[in-house]
């Protein structure tokens, strides 16, 4: 970047106009209105060209975003971690080549101004949307800027920290596809769709036993939220490139134990740079129990079945997993029956699993996945950089 410039928290005073662009640069012109004395002040930015690839990550709290994220960055190589010398309670992670910002961070009302208010964080009024969108066109674009921090411990809205534009920018949270100008801005969207029965079953887990709250007390803040995620978080998943949806197992007849998972990985067909997995035959509809001489498995066993879908009137490829596995390194015989799944070489799904046993969700489909999901956005993110060192900007998704 030839001049380097922030685009703060009062980037709604300012404008700016792309007014060039090439493969190599583009320049900006950024005019900043100062409310205090009434002036206006121009400057003209030349950036490299985009290189910054975003990905939005929609889900409830206690959904399972944080450990989808650990999946990821993992992927790329490299531990995630936040800001060096920054806020102790910056809800950002870095890596060397992946930036995960919290869209916690756009609460405009702060816990005290949604108790006065008597709103939610799920409401859009209790989020600045603009600023969302203004800051992430301009990391996109190359730009740093300085984001705001919603503090969980406080529940206050503390000072900004500075974001610099990485190679992928993840927004994760409640809203990355609520707003048309934020979504327009995503080259992935993924939703995690987790039912109601095994969000339960998850909250408890973790609230109750890491955050000593009451069984009483997670049932009425489900119970609260409940109406705003279906009006305002539950819609997005119509946007999302791939939903991971996580049920109950259809395995054991009346399961209410939800320790075993079905978990259906839904792909969009078309979308630009992203070729669906499937198992055996491309487009076809399969049915498979793995179960057997090759693989371990203990009651109630494993389902696979693979499928073309429709979802919201998308054309999609389903493939499903119902069950858990025993031991994870002979998931090497399921992984050499999945096509496409954009590995580097033969078995790097098993190693990405054997290497996060520990992480929530990898005897089951909700690890395989999400590792899988994994993948393709390395493939997606090689294949959109390869295009853009070959294609005028031009050409590449706003
Ligand atoms: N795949 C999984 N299988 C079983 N439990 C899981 C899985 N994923 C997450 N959990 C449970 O849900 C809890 C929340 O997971 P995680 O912290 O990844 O979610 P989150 O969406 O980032 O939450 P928040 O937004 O509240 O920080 C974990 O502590 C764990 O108990
Ligand atoms: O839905 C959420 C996303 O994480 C949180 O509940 C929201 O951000 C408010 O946080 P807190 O409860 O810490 O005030």
């Amino acid at each position: 970047m030839a001049v380097s410039t922030i685009y703060s928290t009062q980037a709604l005073n300012s404008t700016h106009f792309l007014t060039s662009s090439s493969s190599s640069k583009q320049v900006f012109f950024y005019r900043r209105h100062q409310p205090q004395t009434n002036r206006s002040f121009n400057t003209t930015i030349t950036c490299a060209a985009q290189q910054t690839v975003v990905i939005g990550l929609a889900a409830d709290s206690g959904c399972g975003k944080s450990t989808f994220m650990r999946r990821l960055t993992s992927v790329f190589g490299g531990a995630a971690e936040p800001p060096k010398g920054g806020n102790p309670d910056s809800n950002t992670l870095i890596s060397d080549m992946t930036t995960v910002i919290c869209l916690d961070d756009y609460h405009s009302l702060d816990r005290t101004g949604r108790k006065e208010k008597g709103v939610t964080a799920l409401d859009p009024r209790a989020n600045d949307f603009d600023l969302m969108y203004e800051q992430v066109k301009a990391l996109k674009s190359g730009i740093a800027v300085e984001k705001p921090i919603y503090n969980h411990v406080t529940g206050l809205l503390d000072a900004p920290e500075l974001i610099q534009p990485p190679k992928i920018l993840v927004i994760e949270g409640l809203h990355p596809m609520f707003d048309e100008r934020v979504r327009d801005l995503l080259d992935f969207s993924i939703y995690l769709d987790i039912s109601n029965e095994v969000k339960f079953a998850w909250k408890i887990q973790r609230d109750m036993a890491e955050r000593g709250h009451s069984l009483e007390s997670i049932k009425a803040s489900i119970e609260a939220r409940k109406p705003d995620f279906d009006a305002f978080i539950d819609p997005q998943k119509q946007y999302a490139d791939a939903v991971i949806e996580v049920l109950p197992t259809q395995l054991i007849p009346d399961d209410n134990e939800g320790k075993v998972l079905r978990v259906r990985l839904i792909m969009k067909e078309g979308v630009q740079y992203f070729s669906p997995v499937y198992l055996f035959d491309e487009g076809s509809t399969i049915s498979w129990i793995p179960c057997g001489r090759k693989l371990t498995c203990s009651y109630p066993g494993i389902k696979f079945n693979y499928s073309p879908d429709s979802y919201f009137d998308h054309e999609v490829s389903v493939v499903e997993m119902d069950g858990q596995f025993d031991r994870l390194d002979e998931l090497i015989y399921v992984e050499s029956h999945l096509s496409n799944l954009s590995t580097k070489f033969y078995g790097e799904v098993t190693q990405q699993m054997l290497k996060h046993a520990d992480f929530p969700g990898s005897n089951n489909g909700t690890g395989l996945f999400q590792t899988i999901v994994g993948l393709k956005i390395r493939d997606l993110y090689e294949q959109l950089i390869a295009n853009k060192a070959t294609a005028p900007a031009e050409t590449a998704k706003a």
